[in-house]
């Protein structure tokens, strides 16, 4: 199927279908009538969309965890205990790795060794593995919105497996699941492989389920400007409504100077809607994500609780509709249930603080969203181009000439040219722009920036920056300050 930005037809959607569900035998347990019927028997409490909606309405944050282990009842003893000691508003299941390569063969020996070993041994929940009926039994006994979050190039089956379980949305796109994710799969293969699942949810509209889909938006965590990922997930949130989803979350990760992570917020929604409103689609559902640090974290768990809380300050103040939620064992691995319960108890300690409270406009703020928007226009501006009106085929053209550009990205389809470093104030900017097609006001307004850095700490601008501004927090400052 040759590549294009159309909204799929059933008979393109069907024929591939017949395809992916014999991925796995559990593919077989699909069935969208009976699917459609349990969603519409689901009770409200249990949508995302409309929990998202209502918080947005009423000018709140959710609060949500990242959550998944192997065995089916563990999974919901561990998604129950982040309900109730950790006081999460929306649940996870956050999905293993071999899943997310679709080693489903893998998974079965790992679900079996960790019934021998009596804990899991995976790094996440197999959904898949444990088909429609196995996560219908999380779906029945939890008590909130439920949503697949993994990072997986192909997640067609996946996305059957679980949307037809009863989860009610899904995480993920055709780039920010590839190009933090994979090393060589091409941007053509998943931006097709996200418009299946993206037409999928568009299918459950039309029969009246909403499903909420989430681009990823941290991306590499690592230093993304806030142009970079916004301009992402602008093109993702497209790329959904395209195929007719509309309750649509937009993500961005925390970068860490606080003005500029709220006018990456504010930017994020008011850009995208600019976008929804040109290509015509009507009735889009968009709130924000805000991620907290997605970078590397301090060991001492008081530290950590530091970065968490800060993090849940900024969502708050940046008035985003959720934040995901990070844990006091980020920098060791998997959290225990205990650890993640802590994390979000923290979080939200700070958003019942902060509630009612947003960050009034100011100068600087101002200022940083103008830039921020201006930057991403660039962009978006050249990925339209290079694909005459195409987005889809813009997205392709834009990575193969590195207008598209995710630092520290796996993937070989990346270009890998533009590289990011915080100012003298830890606002991250564009230490060299690669063939990310600024105009030179914003070329200059970046180099300006961090030349007041240099100035500060009597040190050339250059990439020991970024590596130094790399390692920061987890020893404790935002900037890299030469030692
Ligand atoms: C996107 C990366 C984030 O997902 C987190 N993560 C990955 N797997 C799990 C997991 N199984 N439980 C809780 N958190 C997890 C990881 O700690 C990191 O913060």
């Amino acid at each position: 199927m040759k590549l294009k930005f159309k909204k799929w037809t059933e008979e393109e959607f069907f024929e591939m279908r017949e395809e992916v569900l014999k991925g796995w035998p559990t593919g077989a347990e699909v069935d969208l009538e009976e699917a459609v019927k349990y969603h519409k028997a689901l009770p409200e409490s249990k949508s995302f969309s409309k929990k998202l909606m209502d918080a947005k309405k009423r000018g709140i944050t959710l609060a949500q965890p990242r959550a998944g282990v192997a065995l089916i009842e563990q999974h919901i003893e561990l998604l129950n205990f982040l309900d109730k000691e950790g006081g999460a508003d929306l649940l996870p299941s956050t999905i293993d790795s071999y899943t997310r390569q679709n080693k489903y063969e893998n998974c079965e020996r790992g679900i079996e060794e960790s019934k021998k070993a009596g804990r899991s041994l995976l790094n996440g929940f197999p959904g898949v593995n444990h088909g429609v009926k196995g996560c219908r039994e999380v779906v029945e006994a939890t008590n909130l919105p439920l949503q697949l979050r993994h990072g997986t190039p192909d997640a067609r089956l996946l996305s059957e497996i679980m949307i037809a379980a009863g989860f009610t949305s899904n995480e993920g796109g055709g780039i920010s699941y590839n190009v933090p994710y994979a090393k060589n799969v091409s941007i053509e293969r998943t931006i097709r492989d996200w418009q299946y699942v993206d037409r999928l949810v568009g299918w459950y509209e039309e029969h009246g389920v909403s499903i909420n889909r989430e681009p990823f938006g941290p991306l590499t965590g690592t230093l993304v400007p806030p142009s970079m990922s916004n301009a992402v997930g602008i093109l993702e949130g497209l790329l959904a409504a395209e195929q007719g989803v509309k309750s649509i979350t937009l993500g961005y990760g925390q970068c860490g100077n606080l003005i500029q992570d709220i006018a990456a917020i504010r930017s994020l929604e008011e850009q995208a809607n600019e976008y929804f409103e040109k290509e015509g689609y009507k009735g889009i559902e968009l709130t924000t994500v805000f991620h907290q640090w997605m970078g590397g974290f301090p060991e001492d768990e008081a530290k950590a609780f530091g970065v968490i809380s800060n993090g849940a300050s900024a969502a708050a103040l940046a008035g985003a509709t959720k934040v995901i939620v990070k844990t006091p064992h980020e920098a060791i691995g998997v959290p225990t249930k205990e650890a993640n319960a802590a994390g979000i108890r923290a979080t939200k300690m700070v958003l019942n603080l902060l509630r009612g409270q947003q960050l009034s406009t100011s100068p600087e703020l101002e200022e940083d969203i103008r830039i921020i928007k201006a930057e991403t226009k660039c962009i978006l501006d050249k990925v339209y181009e290079l694909g005459n009106g195409d987005w889809a085929v813009g997205i392709v053209k834009a990575f193969e000439q590195g207008v598209l550009d995710v630092p520290f990205a796996p993937s070989i389809y990346n270009a890998g040219k533009m590289m990011p470093a915080r100012d003298n104030v830890g606002k991250v900017r564009y230490l060299s722009v690669g063939n990310v097609p600024f105009t030179q006001e914003l070329i200059d307004y970046n180099k300006a920036q961090l030349e007041e850095r240099g100035k500060y700490e009597g040190r050339p601008v250059n990439f020991q920056m970024t590596v130094d501004d790399i390692f920061a927090v987890g020893k404790g400052t935002l900037i890299g300050r030469p030692e």
